[in-house]
């Protein structure tokens, strides 16, 4: 059998997948396949987890924040917040959602390394509470909109502290060589801050980080909150300026398979609160208002998606193509990072998983893969097939390639389903062509 981690999963009685007490038979039938499906009870379970965490290690002197990159779209951005997180963006597109949604400017980050002026202006149009700047252009060009606008933005900045986070290369972000950030080895950091504090239209608040994605280890962060905290003392000692507050980024890894060994992120939180305390007490300053940002571990495991079945090629001493009703345009990440996913007969799923196969797209693209090697039921036309952990980075990473409509999402909860993204339909693909 296969193995499920989440504890929104179970199998029913006629030995069906089912999440959220939702038949995920019964969803594809109601919705059509390819859908994505949310559990809105695990998202609330884990942001829940995460503020009592900060309840705990930090006496509630901070805040998570949900990286909405994960899986931005307005239902989300609800959800998150009627939790008590707050709201990254990375762009226009992710702040207008979160706007939409009823966050206020107030609750939202706006991180990205190549912010436009419009975008800028929407930030500050809106009285975005924290715009992290990424470089010396940004912080001139933000210093300018803003006072043009008659405006005082609050803002951090996004240090890369060099730290070489163990995960894939295109998710690692801290290290020296990296477009996110500025150096902090080299004083480049500091000479930032130095500038902001000059400056009449920004008002420097804090300093920020993120070492990658999918860190599966607590010691890179550790190190990161210390590296950070050197920085906010020698701010504090050569500008005699006490920055509010220190965000340290997400990062947090998930379960992708049965095997992955990552930290659960309580264990994260406590291992850094002790460092920021001691480190704090060694430098005798008072503890800033600490921020994270996670973004896969609150939404990854809450999700899945079904497709349903189509050909099977197998191909004698070969491999065994299994194709599916959707592909790389809604899930690129293994053609992008021959990322791990469990898959499952979601109508079979009490069988065992004796059945290798390769998952195949239906995109013109031989390396339009789900994924490899996974150990499935024995599957025939018309089966449901359910991929696990698909909740981040999947919907938010969808194109249209081949000129696919996006599917749509489906929220669950306590045996109930709802549409919270309409799916796409032929009209909506030519809505902009002229
Ligand atoms: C600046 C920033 N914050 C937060 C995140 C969220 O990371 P994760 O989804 O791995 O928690 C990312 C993505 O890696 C990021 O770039
Ligand atoms: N999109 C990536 C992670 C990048 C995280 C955002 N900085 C993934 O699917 O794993």
């Amino acid at each position: 059998m296969v193995y499920i981690y989440s504890p929104c999963l179970n199998i029913n009685e006629n030995g069906h997948l089912t999440i959220s007490g939702c038949d995920t038979t019964a969803l594809a039938k109601q919705y059509g396949t390819p859908i994505y499906v949310i559990s809105e009870e695990e998202v609330r379970r884990i942001c829940r987890s995460y503020t009592e965490s900060f309840q705990k290690y930090y006496n509630g002197n901070g805040r998570p924040i949900y990286a909405s990159k994960a899986f931005n779209c307005k239902e989300m951005c609800r959800v998150v917040t009627s939790e008590g997180l707050d709201v990254e963006v990375v762009s226009g597109g992710e702040l207008y959602t979160a706007l939409q949604a009823g966050v206020s400017g107030g609750r939202i980050h706006f991180q990205g390394n190549n912010k436009s002026s419009k975008e800028l202006e929407l930030a500050i149009d809106n009285d975005v509470g924290d715009i992290v700047v990424d470089n010396f252009s940004e912080l001139e060009k933000l210093n300018k909109i803003a006072g043009e606008k008659g405006a005082i933005a609050n803002i951090s900045l996004r240090v890369k502290p060099g730290i070489d986070a163990h995960t894939h290369e295109f998710i690692r972000t801290g290290q020296v060589d990296s477009k996110f950030g500025l150096d902090l080895e080299s004083g480049e950091a500091f000479s930032a801050a130095k500038r902001a504090l000059k400056m009449d239209n920004v008002k420097l608040i804090g300093l920020h980080c993120h070492i990658g994605s999918q860190i599966m280890e607590k010691e890179p962060f550790v190190h990161a909150a210390e590296v950070m905290l050197g920085l906010h003392h020698r701010i504090y000692k050569e500008l005699e300026v006490e920055l509010e507050q220190l965000n340290l980024g997400g990062g947090f890894g998930i379960h992708y398979l049965e095997t992955d060994d990552f930290i659960p992120y309580h264990e994260y939180m406590q291992e850094v609160s002790a460092k920021i305390s001691e480190v704090c007490a060694k430098y005798g300053i008072k503890l800033p208002r600490i921020y994270i940002e996670p973004g896969r571990s609150i939404v990854g495991e809450a999700g899945i998606t079904l497709y349903t079945v189509g050909n099977i090629k197998e191909i004698p001493n070969v491999r065994n193509y299994v194709a599916i009703d959707g592909g790389m345009y809604e899930n690129p990440r293994y053609a992008l990072y021959q990322s791990d996913y469990t898959c499952l007969i979601a109508n079979k799923a009490n069988r065992p998983a004796d059945y290798v196969a390769t998952i195949a797209g239906k995109c013109c693209e031989s390396g339009d893969l789900i994924q490899e090697h996974a150990h499935i039921q024995s599957p025939e036309e018309g089966d449901i097939l359910a991929v696990l952990s698909t909740g981040a980075y999947n919907y938010s990473m969808a194109s249209n390639y081949n000129r696919n409509p996006r599917p749509a999402c489906i929220m669950v909860s306590q045996g109930e389903s709802r549409v919270i993204i309409r799916g796409e339909t032929y009209e909506d693909l030519v809505r902009n062509d002229l």
